[in-house]
């Protein structure tokens, strides 16, 4: 199996659909470096604070891990009717859901409650503003009953077991997490080489990082060891900036709103080069900066927020739909 870094250099090395371009790299790496206050990296403003958990939650590791776990599919259509909640869409839609369901009582961090969840109190809790329904939700009750089910039995009922047992390892970490939430494992085969991507898990590690400002919970010392977390938002940005292109083919698939199979050639390209991308441009970066704290998780916050606060211009490139748990 090779493990995400490695899977996307194979993947881009073997790609038929999806093209990587060095002149495109050195014009996002401009643009970053513009971003840069105080030897910061300054992560684009979405404006969605407000729907983050709060610090003084009782169990805010278990809420990263609740919501990490629901952390995919919330596509839909062109021109259908988008699922949102308190007017957030997308992955905002999920954070805004958790926390309005943490407000009525419901006890949705607590995998004693979510383990059981019945589709009618998942149901509830997902409801959004209009009649559109967030996508795939039997999956989402099946998630929750399996990894609530496995904290229960071998953790003591709280993602923080495992925390605890990675010794502030991201790599220990995820390797807990896809060796025991079987949801969690984002493995395909290309060109007959098994390649992890395990975008949900290493967003999982990545947001403990982030939220508990690398101290306690976050504190992980080869954090720089993950790569981005593979979705559909992320290669946007990068075709937009030319970092990546797509054949004639893929790409008027996309303009047309063909799904891509999960496991197809043409998904796995997308989300391998993706990841390469994101390497390359984390070294180029780094060279240019030794300064910086530069990893791949804070290129790929920076890149994720850049496509939600210039949604309007970034729908210039389609993004690939795909129906699927991991991403
Ligand atoms: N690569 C990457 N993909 C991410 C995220 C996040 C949210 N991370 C939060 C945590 C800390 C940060 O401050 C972020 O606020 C969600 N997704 C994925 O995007 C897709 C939905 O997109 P949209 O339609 O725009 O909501 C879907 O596949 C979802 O799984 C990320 O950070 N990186």
């Amino acid at each position: 199996m090779l493990y995400p870094a490695e899977a996307g250099e194979f993947i881009a090395k073997h790609a038929q659909h999806v093209k990587l371009h060095d002149e495109g790299l050195d014009k996002l790496c401009q643009e970053m470096l513009q971003s840069l206050n105080s030897n910061k990296l300054e992560i684009p403003d979405t404006g969605a604070d407000s729907t983050h958990p709060s610090k003084n939650h009782p169990r805010p590791v278990d809420w990263v891990f609740v919501c990490d776990a629901l952390n995919f599919c919330f596509w839909s259509y062109s021109g259908a009717e988008k699922w949102t909640v308190d007017g957030h869409s997308g992955y905002y839609a999920l954070e805004a859901a958790l926390i309005r369901a943490i407000k009525d009582g419901h006890d949705i961090t607590n995998p004693q409650f979510y383990s059981k969840i019945t589709e009618g109190e998942l149901r509830n809790i997902m409801k959004g503003d209009n009649e559109a329904e967030i996508p795939l939700f039997d999956k989402r009750v099946a998630v929750l009953h399996e990894v609530g089910s496995i904290l229960l039995e071998k953790y003591n009922g709280t993602f923080e077991t495992c925390v605890k047992e990675a010794n502030k390892s991201a790599v220990k970490l995820l390797q807990i997490i896809v060796d025991n939430f079987p949801c969690f494992r984002d493995e395909n085969v290309y060109k007959g080489q098994k390649v992890a991507i395990y975008k949900r898990a290493q967003i999982l590690v990545a947001d403990l990082w982030n939220f508990f400002d690398r101290e306690g919970w976050g504190e992980f010392e080869d954090i720089n060891k993950l790569t981005m977390f593979a979705d559909y938002r992320v290669p946007q940005v990068l075709v937009y900036f030319g970092a990546l292109s797509y054949s004639d083919e893929l790409m008027d698939k996309l303009k047309k709103d063909v799904l891509l199979p999960s496991g197809s050639d043409e998904e796995i390209e997308i989300r391998g080069c993706s990841i390469h991308a994101v390497e390359l441009l984390t070294k180029k970066l780094r060279d240019i900066k030794p300064e910086v704290e530069i990893n791949s998780s804070l290129i790929d916050y920076y890149l994720w927020c850049y496509r939600r606060k210039y949604a309007e211009e970034m729908e210039k490139v389609p993004f690939h739909k795909t129906f699927g748990i991991y991403y």
